[in-house]
């Protein structure tokens, strides 16, 4: 049976080149986040990051063995400008990390810190490829939106809405039907500004295909909303 990949000294990031050869690479993520030495781009400012989503309902919600993921390709959905140049890149699937303390759990860290968690709005390059998994293939293929979770008194209501699910999703593998209409939109923060850098996925398999962009400002969950077990 093939390894399982994971996060122990046995089959965790260290080892899983062994597997996966991509996770060897020179562009791998995720990445600490130096705000000295990020630079600003003015071409970046002149063709503005723009998105649009569709509310969707009948979502599932996975449990990933690693956190939950939910299945939501749009058709209809646009995420283009910004660092993407002329493609449009169309939303797949969104997932979050988190840890086993609201200490830590992001991905990514900014100079230094982690966040109490990461979602992931996972998008693909319909202009220039046929499918999620052709798009995944190549050094431009997929966009990814990375909001941070900074834990306070306010929950989130669109957050809610999916770990509200996760008591009926306890073991890896398991789905359920999420009950509510979900507006990706309203993951996002109310401030767009953003770092952006040529990355990979996170997890295996690694493909150095992801030209991500992190939002500067984190979104408030309460603590019961990002360390579910
Ligand atoms: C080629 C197959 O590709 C996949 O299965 C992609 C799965 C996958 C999607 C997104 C991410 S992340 N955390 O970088 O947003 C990691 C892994
Ligand atoms: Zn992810």
């Amino acid at each position: 049976m093939a390894a399982e990949w994971g996060y122990s000294p046995t089959n965790g990031p260290d080892v899983w080149a062994r597997l996966f050869p991509q996770a060897g690479g020179a562009r791998q993520s995720p990445v600490d986040i130096c705000t000295s030495i990020a630079s600003s781009d003015s071409n970046l400012e002149m063709k503005k990051l723009t998105f649009a989503y569709e509310s969707q309902s009948d979502l599932r919600i996975l449990n990933t063995g690693h956190g939950w993921k939910v299945e939501a390709p749009q058709s209809g959905s646009r995420l283009e400008g910004g660092p993407l140049g002329e493609d449009i890149y169309q939303l797949e699937q969104f997932h979050c990390h988190w840890g086993e303390t609201s200490a830590e759990g992001s991905e990514h860290t900014v100079d230094g810190r982690a966040y109490a968690g990461e979602l992931h709005l996972v998008h693909w390059n319909t202009t220039k490829y046929q499918s999620f998994a052709e798009a995944a293939q190549h050094p431009d293929g997929l966009a990814v939106l990375g909001v941070f979770f900074d834990v306070g008194n306010e929950s989130n209501d669109e957050i809610e809405k999916i770990v509200s699910t996760l008591s009926e999703i306890k073991f890896k593998g398991q789905f359920t039907d999420i009950p509510d209409v979900i507006d990706p939109t309203t993951f996002l923060p109310s401030g767009l500004g953003y770092w952006t850098y040529l990355g990979s996925l996170t997890t295996p398999p690694c493909n150095e295909c992801v030209i991500w962009i992190v939002y500067k400002e984190p979104i408030t969950v309460t603590e019961e909303q990002v360390t579910y077990h």
